[in-house]
């Protein structure tokens, strides 16, 4: 898979993986002979933040395509292999983001067994006008006059949309297609146990020292620490950190359905004041990001110092694990040539002269992949199917300067909306559903007869399978109506609920 600074490029490679073809991501910088050298079955090019035609862009050699190996391009690989082999790419004007419905008119290899029309998950605003000489088109929407390619004597071929997210129904079937039918592998590759895999490498760079490790109670902390538990047992001290940024009732919860079930040793720090300080006036998005990203730091060290006196011993803690997945690398600019969405803080948002060397043995993989070995590990089902909850918390919830007010205010209408979804059994449906304090918004309502001029708050529910696309969730009226009635009735600052039905992308799902 060449990497073209794709959001997705690690989940073209798990979909690989899950079509039980073995397979490796190489940045676009690597030459042709580079590639060639590794004796590559099949070639996929990835998406990208490029345009094929701007200076600079990052372009395919040409004699990629002559080299005998199956090729697969996807949204911008496709564009620069319609470029590269003289086909034309230009803007629409109609760019296509989200749910798109693309017209098959011939299923060639690719779109094998697909209807004539079929829903894909687009992400746009160029589009290839003209096929390379050669290529069939297979399949057109309304802002791609070609939408898939392929020159199947040559093995090449080409989708606009994104096969690899789950949003796109019938996107592993192509890849698929691609893969056995395209490129005429066996699907025999079995992925390897990770567990094991991941417990001899913390060992081996653990050794016998000492481990702290951030944990939040969810998804990816919780997998992440009881992976580096089986690796090396009681050096182990997981921290959780009481920033002020947690939703109502959290850090009590944390305490019982984690330490109750794995027995770690946990140590809980109180950072409340610490981070309002340091985030008052600021209200930046990214600047928000970084210091929390910057605080947490600061409040492992002093953690990990604790640690070491509190177990009478000398040294330092060298170690900090955290609960990292391939998205918030992504998303942190980390990829090959990726753009920069947002900092997680647990990334990007990590200060320069952080000393810790990371353990972070969930790097490469996604969130049901994660679950996947909680559940294999033993994590309880409580922990494994918890929504996630991002490490900043309602920090980059409060839409303006964070304060005290405005967080209780936030945790009152979100607490409401959790008690009122949960009640209608739609937790496991729903991924998760942001709460989004709109502080620098207000809106004149009328309650009791008497003008009020209060704050709206946002509802976000979305459903998805890895977070990299999601759409928002369609909760029943009935469901709203009584989120909005208890948010406006019991919470005097908001008076009014209103509902994001974007999807992503175009949309994040967190708002900040
Ligand atoms: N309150 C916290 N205290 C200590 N560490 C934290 C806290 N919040 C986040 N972290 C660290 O940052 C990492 C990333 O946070 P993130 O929210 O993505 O993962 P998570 O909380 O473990 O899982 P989930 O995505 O299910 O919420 C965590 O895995 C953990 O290591
Ligand atoms: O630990 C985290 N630190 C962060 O800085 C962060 N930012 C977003 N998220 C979570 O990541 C997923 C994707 O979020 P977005 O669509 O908003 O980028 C969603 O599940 C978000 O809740 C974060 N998690
Ligand atoms: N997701 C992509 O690969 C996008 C390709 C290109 N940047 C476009 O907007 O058309
Ligand atoms: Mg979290």
């Amino acid at each position: 898979m060449v990497d073209f600074g794709a959001q997705y490029a690690q989940l073209i490679a798990r979909r690989v993986r899950e079509a039980h073809v073995y397979s490796e991501i190489v940045p676009h910088t690597a030459s042709v002979a580079d590639l060639l050298a590794k004796d590559p079955a099949a070639i996929i090019l990835s998406g990208g933040p490029s345009s094929v035609y701007a200076e600079g862009a990052p372009s395919v050699d040409p004699a990629l395509f002559t080299a005998g190996v199956p090729v697969l391009g996807i949204c911008y690989g496709f564009q620069a292999m319609a470029a590269a082999l003289g086909g034309t790419v230009a803007q629409t004007g109609q760019r296509e983001y989200g749910r798109t419905q693309v017209e098959v008119a011939a299923a060639g290899t690719v779109l094998g067994g697909s209807p004539d029309e079929q829903t894909v998950w687009m992400s746009h605003g160029d589009a290839v006008h003209a096929a390379p000489e050669g290529f069939e088109v297979l399949a057109t929407s309304s802002g791609s006059p070609v939408a898939a390619f392929e020159d199947k004597a040559r093995r090449l071929f080409g989708v606009q949309w994104h096969p690899e997210v789950k949003h796109s129904p019938l996107g592993q079937q192509a890849l698929e297609n691609f893969l056995y039918e395209g490129a005429g592998l066996t699907p025999d590759w079995n992925p390897g146990n990770v567990i094991a895999e991941q417990v001899a490498k913390i060992r081996a760079q653990v050794g016998d020292a000492r481990v702290i490790c951030g944990l939040s109670g969810g998804v990816d902390s919780s997998v992440a620490a009881a992976l580096v538990q089986r690796a090396v047992g009681d050096q182990l001290t997981c921290v959780f950190v009481d920033h002020g940024l947690l939703r109502s009732g959290e850090a009590e919860q944390v305490e019982q359905d984690f330490v109750a079930s794995t027995g770690v040793r946990l140590k809980v720090v109180d950072a409340r004041e610490r981070f309002l300080t340091a985030l008052a006036g600021h209200t930046d998005p990214e600047t928000k990001r970084k210091i929390i990203g910057r605080e947490f730091i600061r409040v492992f060290e002093d953690a990990a110092r604790e640690v070491v006196a509190e177990a009478g011993a000398q040294g330092e803690v060298k170690f900090l694990v955290q609960g990292t997945l391939y998205p918030d690398v992504v998303e942190s600019g980390g990829g090959e040539g990726a753009a920069n969405i947002k900092s997680h803080h647990n990334v990007g948002g990590l200060p320069d002269d952080l000393q810790f060397e990371l353990v972070e043995p969930l790097r490469t993989l996604f969130k049901d992949e994660v679950r996947a070995v909680g559940l294999e590990l033993g994590v309880p089902e409580v922990i494994v199917w918890r929504q996630p909850f991002p490490g900043p918390g309602l920090g980059i919830r409060i839409i303006g300067e964070v304060t005290a007010e405005r967080l209780d205010v936030l945790r009152a209408a979100d607490l409401i909306a959790r008690e009122e979804l949960t009640a209608a059994g739609l937790d496991r449906e729903i991924w998760q559903c942001p709460v989004v304090l709109l502080a620098d918004v207000r809106s004149v309502g009328v309650q009791g007869d008497g003008r009020t001029y209060g704050h709206p708050v946002v509802l976000r529910p979305v459903s998805s399978e890895d977070a990299m696309t999601a759409d928002w969730t369609r909760v029943p009226y009935e469901v709203l109506a009584a989120i909005s009635t208890r948010i406006t009735n019991e919470v005097p600052e908001v008076n009014r609920v209103v509902l994001d039905v974007t999807s992503k992308p175009p949309g994040t799902i967190e708002w900040e």
